[in-house]
């Protein structure tokens, strides 16, 4: 990456700068997938190099695990290291009471795993991921490639039986191809419009054979930590609520950032 990096991505960093502050020396750390994601493993990076920092990290998906590797964190499977401290990872939109959708980057069923088996799990974002109500962003679900056209319709069908917006779903494409996951699996995308009640909406997909998983986070995520391109910093805490907080003064200071744009 290269030149000037735009207001998101400043505000992406910002975030994952903040989150890392969490990692504390001998953690096992879930470390999340995506673009913002990815700034938190360069930041965790940063500091197994610099700072001696000694943690194990449980990838959520290869392109983490080879970005991990890269710079310099130990990685290790979600078996050996059997029970996280610390989940960081981004989310495509979260409400109020921190329920996420996630998958927009395929990795949901590793990231929901991983993040389950933490004792905590901490998002980190630019503000557009902040929603009154889950469900703009299409709800991607993993679903086995067997069938899949017979799990749609019957997704479908059950959206209709429980009177939910929206119901169209479209099969993920990779170019030409149908996308593929780490699991070898396939994604449809709901486009719901508005999700009434995400816990139920959850239970009820999985309960369809041929879902895997879905993209929904319900009570799993317990900090959401938002960043903003001039440095400000707020973070969403399930049990503190909102924690305004300074603006960070580092963006320009900061040799990763610095690295980042030149
Ligand atoms: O769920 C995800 C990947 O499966 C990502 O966390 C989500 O799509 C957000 O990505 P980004 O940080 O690039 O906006």
């Amino acid at each position: 990456m290269s030149g000037e990096l735009s207001p998101i991505d400043k505000a992406k960093f910002v975030a994952a700068k903040r989150a890392v502050d969490f990692v504390e020396d001998g953690m096992r750390v879930g470390l999340g997938t995506g673009s913002t994601a990815a700034w938190m493993v360069r930041c965790l990076g940063e500091m197994v190099r610099e700072d001696g920092l000694k943690i194990k990290g449980v990838p959520t998906s290869t392109r983490t695990a080879d970005l991990a590797r890269e710079v310099g964190i130990e990685v290790i499977s979600l078996d050996e290291a059997k029970w996280l401290d610390v989940t960081i990872d981004g989310a495509d939109e979260f409400d109020g009471d921190l329920n996420l959708i996630k998958g927009g980057g395929g990795a949901l069923l590793q990231e929901k795993i991983v993040a389950t088996a933490s004792d905590q799990m901490i998002v980190i974002t630019d503000a557009s991921k902040e929603v009154e109500h889950l469900g703009a962003f299409p709800l991607p679900i993993e679903v086995i490639p067997f069938g899949w056209q017979t799990t749609k319709s019957l997704v479908e069908e059950m959206l209709i039986s429980m009177d939910v917006m929206g119901r169209d779903s479209t099969l993920r494409m990779n170019g030409d191809h149908p996308y593929v996951t780490d699991e070898g699996n396939h994604i449809l995308d709901l486009h719901l419009g508005r999700i009434g009640n995400a816990r139920q909406l959850s239970l009820v997909l999985n309960q369809v054979p041929g879902v895997v998983e879905n993209g929904l986070f319900v009570d799993i995520c317990d900090v959401v930590i938002l960043g903003f391109a001039d440095g400000k910093v707020e973070t969403r805490d399930i049990n503190e609520g909102t924690v305004e907080e300074d603006r960070l003064d580092f963006l320009e200071s900061d040799n990763l950032f610095k690295d980042m744009m030149d």
